[in-house]
C-alpha cells in the first residue's frame, strides 16, 4: 500500500488538494468573470472550506487542558518476583513512553496553573502491547463509589442557567461526601499549585495487582516521584500566572525538552500481599486511602525520562487515548469499584472522540504487529489485509497462554447477592487527613491550607453548606476548622456524626469491596 508522504522539515513542498493535486494559487477561488458567483467544481476551495469545518474534534470530558511529551521507561531493578510482565524481565529494557500532564475541570483554553489535581498519564510502548498509567498527582482521589464521579466533574463544571463556576457548587458536593476531605486537604495546600507539569510526582492511587510467572501476585501501588522533587506555587504566584500565561507549563515542558533540560522520574512501587491486606487497617481498594510508607517501603522499579517533543501535537498528544485497561499479563487491575467503572469509560470515550479505531492511530498503536478479529469501522488504517476476519481452521492464528492461569481462589472468588452499595462515612476515613495536617504539614504549609482554602469556601453564598464543610474539617480536627471559620468570619462548627470505627469492620466485609473466602 503507498504510505502517505510525510513532511520531512524542507521547505518548498509542492502545494496540493488533499488528493494531491498541485494548486498554483492557494488564495484564487474559481468565479464567473471578476465579481460572478463560485463555481462547484472548484474542488481546491470546496476541499479547504470542508476540511477546515470538521477541525475540531470534542475535548476530553475532564482532563481537556494539558502538554505532553515522548522519551522512555528504562527499568533498573530486577521486579520478575513480583510481575511477568516481559518489560520487567532484564534490567535495561527499555521502552518508547508518551505522557500526556493535564488539570482536570478546565477546558482545553483554560490556565494550566489552576488549583485542580493534575493528570499523569503514561503510554509504556512494551513488547507484550501497549501498558497504560493513568495516574494524577495526588495519592488518594475525591470518591470511592464511582457513581459519584459525574456528579462531582459537574459541580466544577459550569452552571446549566448562568454558565458561570460556582463555588457554591462545589462545596455543596464536597460537604455533603466528606470521604473526599483527605484529597481536598492536598488540592488546597500549595500541591494544588505545582509549578508546571514536568516538576511533580504521579501515583496510582489505586491497588493494581502485579503476578508473577508462578502466579504468585501482590497488592500493588505505584509512585513515579520527580528527580527534582516536588515543586509548587503559591496561590499567589499561581493566579498571577493564570492572568498572564495561561498555558505556562505547556510552555515550561516544552522549554525544559528543548534546551535538553530533559524532566526524568523514579519510579517505585509499594506491594502488600493478600495477608497483609486481610489485616490492614484500611480497606486495600479504598481510594481515599494511602498505604504508610513505613509499613510498605517505596522499592524502586525503573526511571522514565522525557526527551523528545512532539513533531505535531494534535496527532503525537491529542489524539493519544490512555486508559486504565490498557494493560499487559502480569499487570492487573484489582477490584476496586473506582478502577472498574474507569476500565470501562476510557475505551468508551475514546471510541467518542477518536473512533472506533482509535488504537491505531499511531500514537496509540503498539509497537508489536496486532492481529485479532476486528474488522472495519471509520479509518481502518490497519485492517490486517488478507488475513482471515473469524477463527479459521485454514490461516489459523497462533495463542500465547500467560504465564500464569486461573484466578486466585481468596481474592477472586465473589459471592453475595448483587445489591446497591454504597459506602459509609466512619472515623477511620479522618485519620489520615488528621495525620496530614498536623504531622505531614509544617506551620507554613497549614498556614497556607487554611488561606487557600478560606479563598475559596469564603465565596460561598450558601450558609448551610459553608457549615457542613466546617462540620467536615471539624472532624479531620476541631483547631483547623475553628481556623479555617475564623478566616472566614464564621462561628465555630462542631463535628459531623461518623460511624464508629468498629462499624468498619462489618462494612469492610458487609459492603464487599474484599470479599475474603477461605477455602
Ligand atoms: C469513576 C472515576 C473516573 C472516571 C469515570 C473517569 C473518566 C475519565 C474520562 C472520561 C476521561 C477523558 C478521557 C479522554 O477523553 O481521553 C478521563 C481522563 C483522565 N483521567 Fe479519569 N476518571 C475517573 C477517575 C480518575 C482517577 C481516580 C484518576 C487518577 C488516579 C484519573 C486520571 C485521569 C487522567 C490522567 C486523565 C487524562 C488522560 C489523558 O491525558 O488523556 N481519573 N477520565
Amino acid at each position: 500500500m503507498p504510505s502517505q508522504q510525510v513532511f520531512n522539515g524542507k521547505d518548498g513542498a509542492v502545494y496540493t488538494t488533499s488528493n494531491g493535486a498541485p494548486v498554483k494559487e492557494p488564495y484564487a477561488a474559481q468565479k464567473i468573470g471578476f465579481n460572478g458567483p463560485l463555481l462547484l467544481q472548484d474542488f481546491h476551495h470546496l476541499d479547504l472550506l470542508a476540511h477546515f469545518d470538521r477541525e475540531r474534534i470534542p475535548e476530553r470530558v475532564v482532563h481537556a487542558k494539558g502538554a505532553g511529551a515522548h522519551g522512555y521507561f528504562e527499568v533498573t531493578h530486577d521486579i520478575s518476583d513480583l510481575t511477568c510482565a516481559a518489560l520487567f524481565n532484564k534490567v535495561g529494557n527499555r521502552a518508547r513512553t508518551t505522557i500526556r500532564f493535564s488539570t482536570v475541570g478546565g477546558e482545553s483554553g483554560s490556565a494550566d496553573t489552576a488549583r485542580d489535581p493534575r493528570g499523569f498519564a503514561i503510554k509504556i510502548r512494551t513488547e507484550e502491547g501497549n501498558l497504560d498509567w493513568v495516574f494524577n498527582n495526588t495519592p488518594v482521589f475525591f470518591i470511592r463509589d464511582p457513581a459519584k464521579f459525574p456528579h462531582f466533574i459537574h459541580t466544577q463544571k459550569r452552571d446549566p442557567q448562568t454558565h458561570l463556576k460556582d463555588a457554591d457548587m462545589f462545596w455543596d458536593y464536597l460537604s455533603q461526601n466528606p470521604e473526599s476531605v483527605h484529597q481536598v486537604m492536598i488540592l488546597f495546600s500549595d500541591r494544588g499549585t505545582p509549578d508546571g507539569y514536568h516538576q511533580m510526582h504521579g501515583y496510582s492511587g489505586h491497588t493494581l495487582k502485579f503476578i508473577n510467572a508462578k502466579g504468585e501476585w501482590q497488592y500493588v501501588q505505584v509512585h513515579v516521584r520527580a528527580d527534582k522533587g516536588f515543586k509548587t506555587l503559591t496561590d499567589e504566584q499561581a493566579g498571577k500566572l493564570q492572568g498572564t500565561n495561561p498555558d505556562y507549563g505547556i510552555q515550561s515542558l516544552f522549554e525544559a525538552i528543548e534546551k535538553g533540560e530533559y524532566p526524568s522520574w523514579t519510579v517505585y512501587v509499594q506491594t502488600m500481599t493478600a495477608e497483609q491486606a486481610e489485616k490492614f487497617r484500611y480497606n486495600v481498594l479504598d481510594l481515599t486511602k494511602v498505604w504508610p510508607h513505613a509499613e510498605y517501603p517505596l522499592r524502586p522499579v525503573g526511571k522514565i525520562v522525557l526527551n523528545e517533543n512532539a513533531q505535531n501535537y494534535f496527532a503525537e498528544i491529542e489524539q493519544a487515548a490512555f486508559s486504565p485497561s490498557h494493560l499487559v499479563p502480569g499487570i492487573e487491575a484489582s477490584a476496586d469499584p473506582v478502577l472498574q467503572s474507569r476500565l470501562f469509560s476510557y475505551p468508551d470515550t475514546h471510541r467518542h472522540r477518536l473512533g472506533v479505531n482509535y488504537q491505531q492511530l499511531p500514537v496509540n498503536a503498539p509497537v508489536v504487529p496486532v492481529a485479532n478479529f476486528q474488522r472495519d469501522g471509520f479509518m481502518a488504517f490497519n485492517n490486517q489485509g488478507p488475513r482471515p476476519n473469524y477463527q479459521s481452521s485454514i490461516l489459523p492464528l497462533s495463542y500465547k497462554a500467560k504465564a500464569y492461569e486461573g484466578t486466585d481462589e481468596r481474592h477472586e472468588t465473589w459471592i453475595g447477592n448483587a445489591r446497591l452499595q454504597l459506602s459509609e462515612i466512619n472515623e477511620l476515613d479522618f485519620e489520615q487527613p488528621r495525620a496530614l495536617y498536623k504531622k505531614a504539614m509544617d506551620q507554613t504549609a497549614r498556614d497556607h491550607l487554611i488561606s487557600n482554602l478560606a479563598g475559596h469556601l469564603g465565596g460561598v453564598k450558601s450558609p448551610v453548606v459553608k457549615a457542613r464543610q466546617l462540620s467536615v474539617f471539624a472532624a479531620v480536627d476541631q483547631d483547623f476548622s475553628d481556623a479555617v471559620a475564623k478566616a472566614i468570619g464564621h462561628p465555630s462548627v462542631k463535628p459531623l456524626p461518623a460511624a464508629p470505627a468498629e462499624k468498619l469492620l462489618r462494612l469492610k466485609t458487609n459492603i464487599g469491596l474484599v470479599q475474603t473466602i477461605q477455602a
